[in-house]
């Protein structure tokens, strides 16, 4: 099945294993609807299974059809190079025609959201896992930012690109796939908005300004997910609050921001872990980007218990207003999934 290797130019040995077209058709059954696990906006993804039992995910890429082959293959030597123990495993590619196929290690768990959003599983997501679930997080977004000397920037972290293995270990996903479909910047501002309402910092979503700190708007997101078991876009609905960083901001300013918990754990949390962490998540979700911390500063904040905490500004996204004129604004926005640019969105 695999027939040959893509070699990074480097001379970092990195190798990409080539598979045929023919041995994706016959470990996905032909693609087949029951093999498929859903559709992100970069395309369907399938389970597949290869003869000697190895499970897989497989991407078939729907944005980058107008891409150059050699431009693809160098961007999928890169992604490859990508390897850290929070991110999801590239384990080859597939070119065949116009057809550009990603295969990924299989994650058996599928993705956090399924687990915090769904009111039995995420009673199965006690305190202590949902903080090593965290941190595992902030580590594979750190290396994204830093350690990977490539400097990534996600652009559309989110609770559904968070994937769980058999351990519950988290894995970052889609990572390079925003770099892939639009050219190689490292930061900087884009027509073309690849994210999701409720996660996009308010400076990508208004004016497609994209940093490592737009990032860290969308990890803080993510933990304030994860601690209350509740969506930031869906929320007004819920509290009638615009959203859950209103709601998380409300609580902090009246020093009950433990109430932010996911009331099925209260009873079992560790009460100063989940302080830090809300006040980590309030830092990250400031309006100003420069306020924000970096992802190294979040890693030595949330394992340390004694660091002291600046006290964080107001966030972007309190007031109904701000969120209306963030979507309206926003309409140029194309983003990577199926949503469309309205306030309720958010998945
Ligand atoms: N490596 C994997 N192992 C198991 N399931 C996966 C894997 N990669 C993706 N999935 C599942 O496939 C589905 C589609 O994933 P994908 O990441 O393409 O889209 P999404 O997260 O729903 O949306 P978006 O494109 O906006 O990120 C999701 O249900 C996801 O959980």
């Amino acid at each position: 099945m695999e027939s040959s290797h893509l070699e990074g130019k480097d001379g970092t040995g990195i190798d990409v294993p080539f598979f045929d077209f023919e041995s994706i058709l016959a470990a996905t059954d032909n693609f087949s609807d029951e093999n498929k696990l859903g559709k992100g906006g970069f395309g369907p993804v399938y389970k597949g299974k290869f003869p000697g039992g190895q499970e897989i995910a497989v991407k078939r890429l729907a944005s980058v059809s107008g891409q150059g082959l050699e431009e693809f293959k160098n961007e999928v030597v890169l992604i490859a190079k990508l390897q850290h123990r929070n991110l999801v495993r590239l384990l080859g590619y597939c070119i065949k025609g116009e057809e550009k196929i990603l295969l990924y290690e299989y994650m058996p768990n599928k993705s956090l959201d399924s687990f915090i959003f769904d009111e039995s599983l995420s009673q199965k997501l006690e305190w202590g896992t949902r903080f090593s679930i965290i941190l595992g997080v902030a580590r594979g977004l750190l290396y994204l930012h830093q350690d990977s000397r490539l400097r990534i920037i996600h652009r559309d972290l989110k609770t559904s690109n968070i994937l769980l293995d058999e351990e519950m270990n988290p894995k970052i996903s889609d990572f390079g796939l925003a770099r892939m479909i639009q050219g190689k910047q490292t930061e900087g501002s884009t027509l073309r908005v690849i994210g999701t309402y409720g996660y996009m910092a308010p400076e990508y979503a208004i004016d497609g300004v994209f940093s490592a700190k737009s990032d860290v708007f969308s990890f803080g997101v993510v933990m304030l997910e994860i601690i209350s078991g509740k969506k930031n876009m869906r929320f007004y609905y819920v509290e009638n609050t615009p959203s859950l960083i209103a709601y998380a901001w409300r609580l902090w300013q009246e020093g009950k921001a433990l109430d932010l918990m996911d009331s099925t754990l209260r009873s079992s949390c560790n009460a100063s872990e989940v302080l830090r962490c809300v006040h980590v998540g309030l830092l990250c979700v400031q309006e100003e980007p420069s306020e924000r911390p970096t992802m190294s500063n979040v890693v030595v904040l949330l394992g340390s218990e004694t660091a002291s905490l600046p006290i964080p500004k107001q966030p972007a996204f309190v007031t109904r207003t701000t969120l209306s004129s963030t979507a309206s604004m926003s309409s140029k926005a194309e983003s990577n999934t199926e949503i469309t640019p309205t306030l309720d969105d958010g998945r």
